[in-house]
């Protein structure tokens, strides 16, 4: 025995690589070889017929996906061995598996129906989550309403959200989404950046008799957070010519710590609640939605929770066959690992979704963007992949190049739906069958290429035809659905959440804490001080110290 397969396993679990299951996988992937999408596909006329599933309104198709059969099977018992259904049932049951915070991980009670029971140390949450989603409809409404009025008794014109990470893009996200759905006469902006530019546009053309500023932390001390709300304080009072007790009309706060709120001026009877077991970048259906709220109403951000809770109720449920979010998982399990792929793209074929791949940045890379396992061995797999992409017309004139001829290998999600949204201009509908068109186009041409001899045959000199020649052979996932209504995108979020739990449950490392993030707030605040003073360069290493030296310089400090 080598001193790895001595190695001690999280858990108590064999190291995945030393494991049967990923040996099989080993083996079935050098018998494949050099295997083509195109003989896959001639050699099963059914295959785009099997090989797709349908969760909710969403409809997906594998198909074009480097795999067999066996492939599949191969991948479903990697998934047993590491007991990926166990964790989800103890995530579920709301059991501490954030183990390096001590944390239950619940994101699934805050989309849970009233009559849900879900306990946390021997507590109901449901009836908290249901009594805050309540509080947030009844101000929702009054702001919507105009019944709610700011320090001058103007009814809010502009809802300003402050925060960052998770307290921001999941809602940014979201009003993006639903634009066609949110209330015409309010307007909703987001401000997350430290540099001071962001607070400053969003601001610029404001009433702040007009606007209400939501704090959203689920710490409240995110220091860009902190120091934005207290600009944000200064500009009000400021533009109001008023004190302090106008506060109480402008500001709402988004919080897990009262004290928080309450320290920085905020009255705790205008906070909206949630808890230590939601984790920031699954937060954007708790509190940290209430922008979002105000935007569509309390009514379709219930029909949205539902649609996450339909794919909660799948995850949980269907058979490992049938099941999407394991399926998914399971494909950049097998990318990773066996074609040594490093990123991961999501391409929506709709312009309501363009942050949509940001948020799952966040989603993605800071849940499984880790190198040790559960119990803190170093991991000798790869774990999640750099996630990018922006809507995918736009990027089929600019990056598609890389993808259909580079050297990588990256494997593609299309996202797109069936009809226009609603209200778009009569004459623009037309439009909608010529983006389907480059969508469906765009995963034929990466999956089947176009061979040298196909592009010879068109009479192309012979010097030309390895430029002109497409390998293909590039794996895409496509989900097309109806319509992008609320319940769409919470089936859409809840997908890609459970697609990340999955992947981190097979790679054994903890996808819910985030200490990563951690060093460079530290840094960062030991060396704010050095360069207003110039003092303790010294400190740093030599390349910082004349980074800050020139920095200091160019400030004439
Ligand atoms: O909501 P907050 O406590 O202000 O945190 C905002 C964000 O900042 C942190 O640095 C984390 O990396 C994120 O997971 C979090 O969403």
């Amino acid at each position: 025995m080598s001193e790895l397969d001595a190695r001690p396993g999280a858990n108590g679990r064999t190291p995945l690589d030393r494991t049967p299951e990923w040996a099989a996988l080993g083996k079935h992937r050098s018998e494949l070889g050099e295997l083509h999408l195109r003989e896959l596909f001639a050699a099963d006329p059914e295959r785009g017929r099997r090989y797709t599933l349908q969760v909710g309104d969403l409809h997906v198709d594998y198909a074009k996906h480097l795999v067999t059969d066996r492939t599949l099977d191969l991948l479903r018992a990697l998934a047993e061995a590491t007991d990926v259904a166990g964790l989800r049932d103890a995530m579920f049951r709301g059991e501490k598996i954030n183990t390096t915070e001590d944390r239950a991980v619940l994101h699934t009670a805050l989309r849970a129906p009233r009559d849900a029971v879900i306990e946390v140390d021997g507590e109901n949450v449901v009836p908290a989550v249901h009594a805050v989603l309540d509080k947030m409809g009844v101000f929702a409404e009054k702001v919507r309403s105009g019944e709610w009025t700011g320090h001058t008794g103007k009814r809010i014109r502009t809802v300003v959200n402050i925060g960052i990470g998770g307290s921001d893009l999941g809602p940014a996200m979201a009003y993006e989404v639903l634009r066609s759905y949110t209330a015409r006469d309010l307007d909703v902006r987001f401000v997350s950046n430290v540099d001071g530019a962001d607070l400053h546009e969003a601001v610029r053309d404001l009433d702040a008799a007009e606007t209400l500023f939501i704090v959203a932390s689920k710490t409240f001390t995110t220091i860009e957070t902190i120091t934005n709300a207290t600009s944000a304080r200064d500009w009000l009072l400021t533009g109001l010519r008023a004190g302090t007790d106008a506060v109480a009309k402008h500001f709402v706060a988004l919080s897990t710590n009262a004290e928080g709120v309450a320290d920085f001026g905020i009255d705790v009877a205008n906070m909206f609640e949630f808890w230590d077991w939601v984790g920031g970048r699954y937060s954007y259906d708790s509190a940290i939605g209430l922008s979002l709220m105000i935007a569509i109403g309390p009514e379709q951000f219930r029909e949205m929770l539902d649609g996450f809770h339909l794919v909660d109720e799948h995850f949980r449920t269907a058979p490992p066959e049938q099941n999407v979010p394991l399926l998914l998982g399971l494909l950049g399990v097998w990318y990773g690992a066996f074609f040594d792929a490093q990123a991961h793209a999501v391409l929506p074929y709709s312009h309501y979704l363009s942050k949509f791949t940001a948020y799952l940045q966040q989603l993605d890379m800071e849940s499984n963007g880790k190198s040790v396992d559960r119990d803190g061995n170093p991991v000798g797999w790869q774990t999640g992949p750099v996630v990018w992409g922006t809507p995918g017309t736009n990027g089929q004139h600019a990056y598609y190049q890389l993808l259909h001829q580079g050297t990588k290998v990256i494997p593609a999600d299309f996202i797109g739906f069936a009809e226009p949204v609603a209200d778009l201009l009569p004459g623009l509908v037309a439009q909608h069958d010529l983006l389907l068109a480059n969508f469906f186009a765009q995963t034929q041409a990466l999956a089947f290429g176009k061979t040298p001899e196909e592009v010879a045959a068109e009479g192309v000199p012979a010097e030309l035809v390895p430029h002109k020649t497409f390998k293909g052979n590039h794996p895409t996932t496509t989900v097309l659905a109806g319509s992008l209504t609320p319940s769409v995108l919470g089936q859409l979020v809840a997908l890609y959440e459970h697609k990340v739990f999955v992947q981190g449950a097979i790679w054994n490392i903890d996808s819910f804490d985030q200490w990563g993030v951690e060093l460079g707030k530290v840094l960062a605040k030991r060396i704010e001080p050095v360069l207003l003073t110039g003092e303790g360069t010294e400190a740093l290493d030599s390349s910082t110290a004349e980074l800050v030296a020139r920095y200091r310089a160019l400030r004439g400090r």
